[in-house]
């Protein structure tokens, strides 16, 4: 692996209830980047997000995170991954939910109240998870994948249900991440967060479409809306040859 590259995946194929879901993707993911996952429900994006993680079973291909093998033991603190369910128990308050995470991981518990500023949840620290709104809660989640200091970040729809004002402060956040070094890969259905990301990974049953920042992906397309290039793309790639 060059320094340039945080993940590296080669021709991953992975296999899911009987049917290949991902075919033979091949890409690299820079260090200290955003990268945006975009693509249509169903089209793969958990999938390929599990496998850089490595707990999805492969059935061929690469997958190779900061240096090693996806999966690797000495890559456990150094990813950081959310899911699109929340991670955390509703019988206890934000701060109990993350010291307790903070302990398993291993981090330390100073910690705790970073993490709870940082997704803007220091009014709610001491409430019941489970008391909680949608966004709130998938923003405490989002917490326990920042705990300790990962140099990986793995969000799976972080802002889903989150207002536009949230969102804004989400991805400021994100910024701040990868301009301290950490490389992140972000899902998202909406388009108009993929003109935050550097780079772009778009992609359609199983298959990535394009991997581009959102300027190549707009002169590619002559389309300067993001939803309209992406839409173009799926266009031109259903032409018979
Ligand atoms: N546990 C599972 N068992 C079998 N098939 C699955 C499972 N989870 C997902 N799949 C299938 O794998 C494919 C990719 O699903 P995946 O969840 O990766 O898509 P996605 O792009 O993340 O969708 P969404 O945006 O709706 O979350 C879909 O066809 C889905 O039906």
């Amino acid at each position: 692996m060059d320094n340039y590259s945080a993940v590296v995946v080669e021709g991953l194929r992975v296999d899911r209830g009987g049917h290949q879901v991902l075919h033979d993707l091949t890409f690299g993911i820079p260090t200290g980047s955003i990268t945006g996952l975009l693509g249509p429900s169903g089209c793969g994006k958990t999938t390929l997000m599990r496998a850089v993680v490595g707990v999805q079973i492969v059935a061929g291909g690469a997958v190779t995170v900061l240096g090693k093998p996806a999966g690797h033991p000495s890559l456990r603190n150094k990813i950081g991954y959310a899911t699109q369910n929340p991670a955390t128990y509703a019988d206890l308050t934000v701060r109990e939910s993350l010291r307790y995470f903070a302990a398993v991981l291993g981090a330390p518990r100073t910690d705790v109240d970073r993490v709870i500023t940082e997704v803007g949840l220091g009014d709610h620290a001491d409430k019941l998870v489970g008391r909680l709104s949608g966004g709130q809660r998938s923003r405490a989640s989002l917490g326990v994948a920042l705990l300790g200091d990962p140099k990986l970040v793995v969000l799976d729809e972080p802002t889903v249900g989150l207002d536009p004002v949230l969102r804004e402060e989400l991805w400021t956040l994100f910024d701040n991440l990868a301009k301290r070094g950490v490389t992140l890969l972000v899902s998202s259905h909406v388009m108009d967060e993929a003109a935050r990301c550097e780079r772009l990974l778009l992609m359609r049953e199983g298959r990535i479409l394009a991997d581009e920042t959102p300027e190549e992906l707009r002169s590619q397309t002559g389309q300067y809306d993001l939803e309209r290039a992406f839409l173009r793309l799926i266009a031109d790639s259903e032409v018979p040859a």
